[in-house]
């Protein structure tokens, strides 16, 4: 067969990034080989498993292993595995493309590290920062390459494929008949460098360096032909193969038996990631089942943490052999950034994922983590509170979720949540120090959800609260609207809304005082609101006083169990259809316009204009809590013929 050299383009975000990573000034270029090793050692475990499920691919998996090969004259370096390799198809889809989600992210993100780079700026900050997000893997590799061999034979396929690339817009693909199965990269070095850390990447102490410092754990022996002097005198150099790493699995030694160094390295490994883990977890479990743990906290949420094919990071080992990655059985979904690996000591080699869900084993250690995970939060927050603010401020949004899925552990999330509140303008609270600073007399957790914490704090529902001092939450994620409306409770607490049902402010004293003037004021409103009534009668269930305004003439409520706007607007941005409900509008007997209108309603019964106050009001309710109006254009109308006489 002739081998056809076929020239393809990269896609436009991976040149982008090959540009990035080519002018990159990330200044820690050693990186490259750690990202080398760690695909060669994803493709050895990936063979492993697929020999042993798939009896009929026929490869020898005796002696599986990472080499790496430098050549001083040449100037190249290679690492070569006998892993699973990859199809034609894959490497271009693989090599050639960035395969990830969140593609347009990535062209925002990429746009701005590129300003960031143009303008000479926070230059290595951005890429270092670009690198931690998107994980380059790969592409580590230009940083230190001017040209890139990769070639490559999946296990089980005849023919091979060899790619090959200089970091410009280009690369050439083409199929041979035949290569070790496997996977060889190649590096044609750029020249050394040191000012601008490019060292000597063919040198034999650089590369122990390297991989004892960033590989050490890889579980597969990871070989380089050495050097050193023969004994006796004028001996002959004795040349002979070495294995650099110690193979050994962390999480089957003691903490302090591990460096926080290897620690991080092998957390880079499993999690794919650039940064440092915020926090380290070794777990191990005796008795009906067995398993050992080692589970981090990173200290930056990935760019995909939101998005529903976004990945989870756990990967399941059985008896140090590894099975899979992402297994999302191992957590609950509101914990999917914690990484790590589980390894199991009585599950099949066989298991799969179907199976996995299913098997009592697994759900007993997911139980397990959940509880760990939440209790090392819990103690970063005493212990370490800003680790622990990092982890609320990265991973908040998604822990909250567990508040609606996970009812077992509602109370300790809640316990372990941080909220905005009007207690300070800055900054979170906890629900402890809430409680703590309640006043005598309060029994409930005021709360109000919006979209912003500015929309939450001008509308009119807060008023009262403010003038009593009476602290409210600020929730402002949308996934708060969710938990916060299965009505849990803290410390005996029971959640409340100020924007739905009665409010009740005042004590037992201030009521009896009150309540005279109240049934009086009652009387005195009582045409009012029942003329209002009517009036709204398309939009509102109920016209009332209201106990909650001190400012604004009018405010708009739900009764306990109605959904807030903000919440309608969600489901109705989802697509789901909201059933449409009325809430009660709310009076302020001391506003002038409410006063003044019922004195015009007294003197004036006939009076048209009468019901455009009364739909003014309302509206202005509404926009008030940051609501939309049915019909703007009526209501600005209306406004302006309003405003129009009075000039
Ligand atoms: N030596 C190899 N053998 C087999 N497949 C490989 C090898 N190197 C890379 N690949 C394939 O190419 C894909 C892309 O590799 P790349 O290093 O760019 O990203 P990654 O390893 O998936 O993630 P990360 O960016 O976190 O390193 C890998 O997921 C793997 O499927």
């Amino acid at each position: 067969m002739t081998a056809k050299i076929e020239q393809l383009e990269f896609q436009a975000e991976t040149r982008q990034l090959l540009d990035l990573m080519i002018h990159s000034v990330y200044s820690n270029k050693d990186t490259f080989l750690r990202e080398l090793v760690s695909n060669s050692s994803d493709a050895l475990d990936k063979l492993r498993l697929e020999s042993y499920r798939d009896k009929d691919l026929d490869v020898d998996t005796s002696d599986l292993h990472i080499e790496i090969e430098a050549d001083k004259e040449a100037r190249t370096l290679t690492v070569r595995d006998n892993g699973i390799g990859m199809s034609r198809d894959e490497v271009v889809e693989l090599i050639g493309t960035l395969a990830r989600s969140g593609t347009g992210e990535l062209r925002r993100t990429l746009a701005e590290a590129k300003d960031a780079v143009d303008s000479g700026v926070k230059d290595a900050a951005a890429s270092g920062e670009l690198i931690g997000q998107f994980g380059i893997g790969f592409y580590a590799t230009f940083m230190v390459a001017d040209k890139v061999t990769l070639t490559t034979r999946r296990a089980g396929e005849t023919s091979a494929t060899r790619w090959e690339s200089g970091g410009d817009g280009t690369y050439t693909i083409e199929t041979l008949d035949e290569a070790p199965q496997g996977t060889s990269v190649t590096l044609h070095l750029k020249p050394e460098d040191s000012d601008d850390h490019l060292f000597d990447y063919t040198s034999e102490w650089k590369i122990k360096e390297i991989v004892t410092k960033y590989s050490d754990f890889i579980s597969w022996p990871i070989r380089m032909e050495t050097e050193r002097p023969g004994s006796g005198e004028d001996a002959e150099i004795v040349r002979e193969t070495t294995t650099l790493n110690s193979m050994k699995a962390l999480w089957t030694r003691s903490r302090d038996e591990v460096s926080d160094e290897e620690y991080r390295e092998f957390y880079r490994h499993v999690a794919h990631a650039w940064d440092d883990p915020l926090e380290i977890i070794p777990m191990k479990a005796e008795g009906t089942f067995e398993y050992q743990a080692l589970l981090f906290l990173p200290s930056h949420a990935p760019h995909d943490l939101f998005m529903r094919d976004g990945k989870t990071g756990i990967s399941l080992y059985v008896r140090r052999v590894f099975i899979m990655d992402d297994c999302d059985d191992l957590v609950p979904p509101y914990l999917r950034f914690v990484k790590g690996v589980v390894d199991a000591q009585d599950l099949s080699l066989n298991v799969s994922r179907e199976i996995l869900q299913q098997d009592r084993q697994i759900r007993a250690i997911r139980r397990r983590l959940t509880k760990k995970v939440l209790s090392t939060i819990k103690d970063l927050m005493s212990s370490s509170p800003d680790k622990y603010r990092t982890l609320w401020t990265q991973f908040g949004r998604a822990i909250k979720e567990g508040l609606l899925s996970d009812t077992d552990n509602r109370e300790t999330i809640l316990g372990i949540s941080s909220f905005e509140s009007t207690h300070s303008d800055e900054g979170v609270t906890t629900l402890a120090e809430y409680v703590e600073r309640m006043k005598d007399g309060q029994e409930q957790i005021f709360y109000m959800t919006g979209e912003s914490r500015r929309q939450i704090e001008s509308s009119p529902h807060m008023e009262a609260f403010r003038a009593r001092g009476l602290e409210v939450l600020l929730l402002s994620d949308p996934v708060d609207e969710m938990w916060v409306g299965a009505a849990p409770e803290f410390d005996g607490k029971r959640f409340q809304s100020i924007a739905k049902g009665e409010v009740d402010l005042e004590s037992e004293e201030e009521k009896k005082a009150a309540e005279s003037e109240r049934e009086e004021r009652e009387k005195d409103f009582e045409p009012l609101l029942a003329w209002m009534q009517e009036t709204l009668d398309e939009y509102v269930q109920k016209v009332r006083l209201s106990s909650r305004l001190t400012e604004s003439p009018a405010c708009i409520v739900g009764d306990d169990f109605s959904m807030s706007p903000a919440l309608e607007r969600m489901y109705r941005a989802s697509g789901q259809p909201v059933p449409v409900t009325k809430r009660i509008l709310e009076l302020n007997p001391d506003h002038p316009l409410v006063t003044g209108l019922r004195a015009a309603r007294e003197e004036r019964p006939d009076e048209s204009a009468q019901a455009e106050t009364a739909q003014l009001l309302y509206g202005m309710a509404l926009l008030a809590e940051g609501g939309e109006l049915t019909d703007p254009a009526a209501f600005t109308k209306m406004l302006a013929d309003r405003l129009a006489r009075t000039v």
